[in-house]
């Protein structure tokens, strides 16, 4: 479990990023900070690996106040997946996943193995592995970038923006790799983006920021497709326009079916009941 306890940021030169802003995120669930650029989601997100150290407020995992931890130590116990992969251009691709297993002490062969098994997991072709990152497509990247994130089997895993610089199509897949990937291995994951269909996909909560970290709304999808009280949460969601008139109807097996503004089905949204009762 992770726990922001009233946390501000105020950095060096003034600039306030986040006031005050708590959050509890159950382990093994997946919670997104959905917001527009500037309303402190990375601030917030590097928080928790000490990267961003809380003007006010703290953060607990597992109800350890992570101040008080080593920030390496915490580092190498925490994935962390970027918006441009991170990786090393000048190392093979299986060697960039192996790297936090051979600073845990892994030798190179069980490192090696282990990022071969990842691949797999991520849905890449072994024979990738030798290659250097450079001579893979974007989506391809970004894979390698999520087996890096799981390397060092995390119980949480930190996501900014993962997928924000590969085209619609590719980050769809992805998107859906990453669910599959959450239901087996079931990470406590929190995850960074400013777009909207992506916090449905994958949030099991979503948290909805304006500028300095202030919470327009949270909730599960479906509680944020039926809430058209709040205004600003009503035009973020395009709820309010015609362009995204979505409508959310309670299904016969306790699911939401979403539909769009001529009625044609998109998909489902399992309510949060039907999420726990999932083995
Ligand atoms: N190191 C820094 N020094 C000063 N101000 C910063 C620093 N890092 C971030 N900020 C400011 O803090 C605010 C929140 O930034 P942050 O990166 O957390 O937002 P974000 O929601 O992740 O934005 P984006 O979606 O554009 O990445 C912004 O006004 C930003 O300019």
């Amino acid at each position: 479990m992770i726990e922001f306890r009233q946390v501000g940021k105020t950095y060096p030169d003034g600039t306030t990023a986040v006031e005050e802003f708590s959050l509890t995120v159950p382990s093994h669930s997946t919670a997104v900070l959905l917001g527009s650029s500037g309303c402190g989601k990375t601030t917030l997100l590097r928080m928790v690996n000490r990267m961003v150290e809380p003007s006010t407020g703290s953060v607990l995992i597992d109800d350890e106040d992570i101040s008080g931890v080593e920030p390496v130590a915490l580092r190498r116990r925490i994935g962390y997946v970027m918006q441009h992969s991170g990786l090393l251009p000048h190392r093979r691709v299986i060697d960039n996943i192996a790297t936090v297993p051979r600073l845990n002490g892994a030798s190179r062969a069980d490192a090696r193995k282990r990022g071969y098994e990842l691949m797999e997991i991520v849905g890449l072709d072994a024979k990738l592995g030798l290659r250097y990152p450079g001579q893979l497509s974007g989506g391809q990247q970004q894979r390698v970038g999520v087996a890096r994130g799981l390397a060092a089997d995390p119980n949480i895993l930190l996501m900014d923006e993962p997928f924000g610089a590969v085209d619609p199509l590719v980050r769809v897949e992805l998107q859906r790799e990453l669910a599959r990937v959450q239901e087996e291995l079931k990470k406590t994951i929190i995850f960074v983006t400013h777009d909207i269909d992506e916090a449905l996909t994958l949030g099991d909560q979503i948290v909805v920021l304006k500028t300095g970290g202030a919470v327009a709304a949270s909730g599960t999808p479906a509680e944020l497709l039926s809430n058209r009280q709040d205004e600003f949460v009503s035009r973020f969601l395009g709820l309010d326009s015609g362009a995204r008139s979505l409508s959310a109807e309670q299904t016969d097996d306790g699911e939401l079916l979403i539909s769009d503004a001529q009625g044609r089905p998109l998909g489902v949204v399992p309510t949060q009941t039907d999420r726990a009762d999932r083995p």
